[in-house]
Parts: structure tokens; sequence; C-alpha cells
């Protein structure tokens, strides 16, 4: 998935400075950042009401629109691929699947991924709960 996320990132790049009016990349970019936030929100909003509806091939058809907004917003904000790749692998690092660290220092997984336990412990600060607890 993430060479086509590339590809498609690298056209949206090319398609920046085509004639916004043939080119509805280039008219995204002229429209700025807040019209691409409004269409990758609408973008996400399609996609939940067909999952909610059982409609999978139109999720699968709105997520393909979704990720197209995506591309769009990160190469306006000067975001690549490469860095949300780098942040997913740094999760995965500390956690073992892709996700945010636990807001809390209780909610640590307690079986760390073979490849964590080679790794130095993850040391969470502890918190006010933690100290009510004492
Ligand atoms: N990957 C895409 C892509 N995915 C989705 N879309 C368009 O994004 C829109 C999203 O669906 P919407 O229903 O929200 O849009 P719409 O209702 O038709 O139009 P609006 O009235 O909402 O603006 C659709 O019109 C899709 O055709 C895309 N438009 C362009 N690309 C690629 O972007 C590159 C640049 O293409 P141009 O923008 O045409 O230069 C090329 O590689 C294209 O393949």
């Amino acid at each position: 998935m993430s060479d086509s996320l590339e590809r498609l990132y690298l056209a949206v790049l090319a398609a920046r400075d085509l004639d916004p009016a043939t080119s509805r990349t280039a008219r995204l970019f002229q429209r700025g950042p807040s019209k691409m936030a409004k269409k990758l929100a609408e973008e996400a909003i399609e996609v939940v009401i067909d999952a909610v509806n059982g409609d999978a091939k139109a999720v699968v058809r709105e997520s393909a629109d979704l990720l197209y907004n995506l591309t769009v917003l990160w190469a306006s904000a000067g975001v690549r691929p490469e860095d949300v790749w780098r942040e997913m692998s740094r999760r995965e690092d500390m956690l073992g699947i892709a996700e945010k660290l636990p807001k809390s220092p209780m909610k640590l997984p307690k079986v760390a991924s073979p490849s964590i336990s080679r790794r130095r412990p993850i040391v969470a600060l502890e918190g006010r709960a933690a100290r009510k607890r004492h």
C-alpha cells in the first residue's frame, strides 16, 4: 500500500502546478488548506457512513478518495509519506503495534512483543492516578 500512496503523492506534487480548470488537485491547491481539510473530512464521513451501512464496496471507493485527499493535505503541509511511515515504525518499535503510546502509564501492554523484550523497558512517568493508589 505504501508504494501506491507514494506514487499518488508524487502525482499530486506533479499536478499541483497544472491548470485548476482541468486538474482537481491543482484546484485544491489553489483553494488552499481549509478546502483540502474540508474535502478530507467529507471523505472520512463518507467512509464512516458506508461502513455503518455495511457497504464494503463503497467503503473501498470512499477510502481511495480519502487517501487521495489525505495525500493532497500532506503535500500542502510539507509532510512526506516517509515521515508518516517513520512515525509508525517508531510506535511499532515501542509497542509492537503501530499505535499511540497510552495516555496513562498504567495502560502500557502487560506482555511486550519479543522485539521489545530485547529493548530498554519503557519507563512511564508515574501519573497522579498511580500515586493515588498508595
Ligand atoms: N487519485 C486521485 C483521486 N482520487 C479521488 N479523486 C477525486 O476526488 C473526488 C472525491 O470524490 P467527491 O465525491 O468528494 O468529489 P466530487 O463530489 O466529485 O467533487 P466535489 O464537488 O466534492 O469537489 C472525486 O471527484 C475523485 O475523482 C482523485 N482525483 C485525482 N487523483 C489522482 O491525482 C493525480 C492528479 O490528478 P488531477 O487532480 O486530475 O490533476 C492523478 O494521479 C489522479 O489519478
